[in-house]
């Protein structure tokens, strides 16, 4: 809180839930939030549109546990950790409070820089640019050891949607990918995806690509920059009601298209070496 004084016009810090901040984003049009837990962007709308992001109403804020929704950073882990079952899934950072480096303006972007926990000789860092026609997430890996690291990671973003049924998604048509239901290899359909059941891909595409919502009349574009892995989740209901942090019906109000280094798109470190893994995101409504 002692930064508040160096804080941009349009930008403040609140409290989210007791020990958790937030940074409070109002431009012209637009608003965002980035909850301190996690380091990650919880909400992003133009003004008088349906928001950009799906955020659990039934969500903890508590360190330690992962927020259910917005944009959770999965680092230096994606999915289960490749040699210890007994480590959290999806990696340390989402669990854990993030600190505000530095934030600012550039006409009517917001900038914003939060440095991450470190794990072991692996540290991690934000950078967010939020303006009128979206945001962007960077990740950062840097490897200060002196072995070769490494590293996984995804922004595991959920995508509020009008509904489910009316959600297609464009641009992966044809690529490789690990179906994680079926634990089975297959190429994605020729024609555009739809969501008809549990869905958990990795698919292996560096293309952007973009989720179509004709309830909504609205595309989000997804473009990805160091990642050749999107990750598709959507739970279902069956599973859905095996998430305690997740209301029954609302694996109906989303989808998760993670930009990702994720399965055989993991990067390895040397010493020194950095990885920047970055989601551009962007709306646009039509007719
Ligand atoms: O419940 P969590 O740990 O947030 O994970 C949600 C989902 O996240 C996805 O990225 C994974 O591919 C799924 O396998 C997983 O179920």
């Amino acid at each position: 809180m002692e930064r508040a004084m160096f804080l941009p016009q349009g930008l403040s810090l609140a409290p989210l839930a007791p020990g958790v901040d937030q940074i409070l984003l109002a431009g012209d049009g637009f608003s965002a939030r980035i909850a301190l837990l996690g380091g990650q962007l919880i909400d992003y709308r133009s003004d008088g549109k349906p928001p950009l992001l799906y955020l659990s109403p039934q969500t903890a804020y508590q360190p330690g546990k992962a927020i259910r929704g917005g944009v959770p950073v999965c680092w230096p882990w994606f999915g289960p950790h490749p040699s210890d079952a007994g480590q959290p899934a999806h990696g340390v950072a989402r669990q854990q409070i993030w600190t505000l480096r530095d934030a600012g303006c550039d006409g009517q972007v917001f900038h914003v820089k939060l440095d991450g926990p470190r794990h072991g000789d692996l540290a991690a860092e934000l950078d967010f640019r939020i303006g009128p026609d979206g945001a962007a997430i960077a990740l950062t890996t840097v490897n200060h050891g002196d072995a070769a690291q490494t590293v996984s990671a995804a922004l595991h973003s959920y995508f509020a949607v009008s509904d489910i049924d009316s959600v297609e998604l464009l641009g992966l048509e044809g690529a490789p990918a690990h179906d994680k239901v079926a634990d089975a290899r297959a190429a994605l359909p020729a024609g555009p995806f739809r969501f008809d059941g549990e869905v958990d891909l990795v698919v292996y595409s560096d293309r952007a690509a973009t989720l179509r919502d004709a309830g909504w009349r609205r595309d989000i574009a997804i473009q990805p920059e160091g990642s050749a892995s999107a990750v598709v989740w959507n739970p279902a209901p069956a599973k859905a009601q095996r998430l305690a942090d997740l209301p029954d019906e609302d694996w109906r109000r989303f989808v998760c298209v993670e930009t990702a280094n994720a399965g055989d798109d993991a990067r390895a470190l040397a010493p020194g070496e950095h990885h920047r893994l970055a989601c551009h995101l962007h709306f646009s409504c039509h007719g």
